[in-house]
């Protein structure tokens, strides 16, 4: 019978730890490294999933905090479940509620148990422990899931991170004890630690010893300085079997992904795509357009001229503008599907470069009309 999970490393890149892999689902088969478009609520903004399918979306991420809110994730499972309810039949990775509800601040109160907290909607009582998170995951159906935990703050004090990622692997292990699907959903452990390698030693050998079928790396993309960011990333990754993929949450940056990828991490998820559109800003292969700008009032060229996507073969630079301009929907619907499209395709290439043993070389290439250096 098929594991929720499989996960292949087809070839090493000579130059660096980046690898190029295949990774299946019940739902679908993907290669890696991949790019995953955030669907905070089930959906990811202002995209229809036939819009996600033709920009080539193999895979999406959703918030199990906010969809245990709303609509609940007891209506989702009725539905029979996050793919039947939102008509995505490719792969769903949910995160596990842990990092909205530390970010509730003052609104939460963390004990061995779990934490409890208000809702930001309207200020009722909850609580979440290992358990519901696991249970709240095990109801949306999710094809891969991440253990309740808890990313720690940046900066930490080093006794404050050792409790905390103490924690992490304490509900780290009660979660796989309660996970009701472990034969159809995969569970990753996330490695915490903070910026201390010996924290994130133990961290990682407590939940390789868990034997979880992938492993993410949280606590980074937290505020600390990038040259922390990537020495923190290097020494972690080392700490995965091999064999076992890679994710880097919240990172989705060109900068980080390649470093990212160069670093071993097998897959990503961020909102700047999604976030930065709604802001009227576009990525393109020459960098960040802030298409609301007066510049472009008469600018008839397309977003990034070597983009071939729908946005792009469609649409000139004048016309977004006056979307954005006027508040109308569908500027920030069409930066959003080309900026998505933009990082997918980056992530095709990069494939392509490992595949080809020359991923350094494409950074160079890359960067040097991105930064016009
Ligand atoms: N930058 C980060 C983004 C994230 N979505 C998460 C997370 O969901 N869990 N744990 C984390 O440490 C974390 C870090
Ligand atoms: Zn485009």
């Amino acid at each position: 019978m098929q594991k929720p999970l499989e996960f292949e490393v087809i070839k090493n890149c000579t130059h660096s730890k980046a690898r190029y892999g295949k990774l299946k689902t019940l739902h679908n088969e993907f290669e890696t490294p991949i790019f995953m478009p955030v669907g905070t609520n089930a959906t990811v903004k202002s995209m229809s999933v036939d819009e996600l399918k033709e920009i080539n979306a193999q895979i999406i991420l959703s918030n199990t905090y906010h969809l245990y809110l709303r609509p609940s994730d007891l209506i989702v499972k009725k539905a029979g479940g996050l793919h039947k309810f939102m008509n995505w039949g490719r792969s769903i990775l949910t995160d596990s509620g842990g990092f909205q509800v530390f970010s509730l601040g003052d609104l939460r109160k963390i004990k061995e148990e779990g934490v409890y907290f208000r809702s930001h909607l309207d200020g009722s009582k909850h609580f979440m422990g290992p358990e519901e998170s696991i249970a709240i995951q095990n109801n949306l159906g999710s094809d891969i899931m991440m253990s309740f935990d808890e990313c720690a703050p940046y900066p930490a004090s080093y006794e404050y991170i050792k409790d905390s990622y103490k924690r992490t692997s304490r509900w780290a292990k009660r979660g796989q004890i309660a996970n009701k699907n472990p034969e159809t959903q995969a569970l990753f452990g996330i490695i915490q630690g903070g910026m201390y390698q010996d924290l994130r030693y133990e961290s990682a050998n407590e939940l390789v010893e868990m034997d979880f079928l992938g492993y993410s790396i949280g606590g980074l993309s937290v505020g600390e300085p990038k040259p922390l960011m990537y020495e923190v990333l290097d020494y972690t990754v080392d700490l995965i079997p091999k064999e076992k993929p890679r994710y880097l949450m919240g990172v989705g940056s060109p900068d980080d992904l390649f470093e990212g990828v160069i670093r071993g991490i097998d897959m990503f998820d961020c909102v700047l795509p999604t976030r930065i559109a709604r802001n009227g800003t576009a990525m393109t292969s020459n960098g960040k357009v802030v298409v609301r700008n007066a510049t472009y009032q008469e600018d008839f060229t397309p977003l990034d001229e070597e983009c071939d996507c729908h946005v792009c073969r469609n649409y000139s630079r004048a016309y977004i503008r006056h979307l954005i301009k006027a508040n109308e929907i569908l500027g920030a619907r069409l930066i959003t599907y080309h900026n998505l499209y933009f990082l997918i395709n980056l992530m095709k290439n990069i494939r392509t470069a490992i595949k080809e043993d020359r991923l350094l070389q494409y950074k160079k290439d890359f960067f040097a009309k991105y930064y016009k250096i």
